[in-house]
């Protein structure tokens, strides 16, 4: 049996992309930083969120049944610890500008590409929900720099020179 300590210390080698999730609908609008965000299929084009069920923001992307993936740039690092817990939600959402997309989710503006999906399956392992979420538009911003969670630490990428 393998430690929870060992597993989280293995999985920190991973890099990944830093995600800001956000949801607005019947149940209000919400908001949380998601390192867990993977593609599935491009047929139809859907991504995976994994959300763990005693977060505060979880019965409220339960009930909304739509999302917004914003992943974030380089300079985001602030912005991502704030929606990394333990803030207000008004806190959360002051501190940057958003637009609001066929979904009717919050877009970050700045974002380097905001995935704007309908939750389509829920699937429950552990302490988490594995949301799937399929496309229904999104928006591209080419020109910002990366920004990538490893190490337990921040990580700015940028695009090579052309
Ligand atoms: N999948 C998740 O729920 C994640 C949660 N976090 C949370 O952010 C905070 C800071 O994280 P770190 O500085 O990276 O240090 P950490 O030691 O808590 O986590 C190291 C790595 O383990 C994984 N991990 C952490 N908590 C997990 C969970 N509850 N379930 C599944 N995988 C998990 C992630 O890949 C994370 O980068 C912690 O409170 C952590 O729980 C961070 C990344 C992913
Ligand atoms: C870099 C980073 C990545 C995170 N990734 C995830 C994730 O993939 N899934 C998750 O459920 N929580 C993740 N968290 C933790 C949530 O952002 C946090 O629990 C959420 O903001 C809810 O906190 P609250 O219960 O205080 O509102 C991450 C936190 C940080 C700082």
């Amino acid at each position: 049996m393998i430690e929870k300590q060992t597993f989280r210390d293995a999985m920190s080698c991973l890099g990944a992309a830093v995600n800001i999730v956000t949801t607005d609908g019947p149940a209000g609008r919400a908001g949380f930083t998601a390192s867990a965000v993977c593609s599935v299929t491009d047929e139809p084009p859907t991504l995976l969120v994994c959300l763990n069920r005693s977060a505060s923001v979880w019965p409220i992307f339960n009930r909304n049944e739509a999302l917004c993936v914003n992943t974030l740039a380089a300079g985001h690092e602030a912005l991502s610890n704030l929606f990394g817990g333990k803030t207000a939600m008004t806190e959360r959402f002051s501190a940057a500008r958003w637009r609001h997309g066929a979904t009717g989710c919050p877009q970050l503006e700045g974002a380097i590409v905001s995935f704007d999906c309908r939750i389509s399956q829920v699937v429950s392992v552990g302490t988490h929900d594995i949301l799937f979420c399929e496309l229904v538009a999104l928006e591209r911003n080419d020109d910002s720099h990366g920004l990538v969670w490893f190490d337990r630490g921040y990580h700015q990428l940028m695009r090579p020179a052309c």
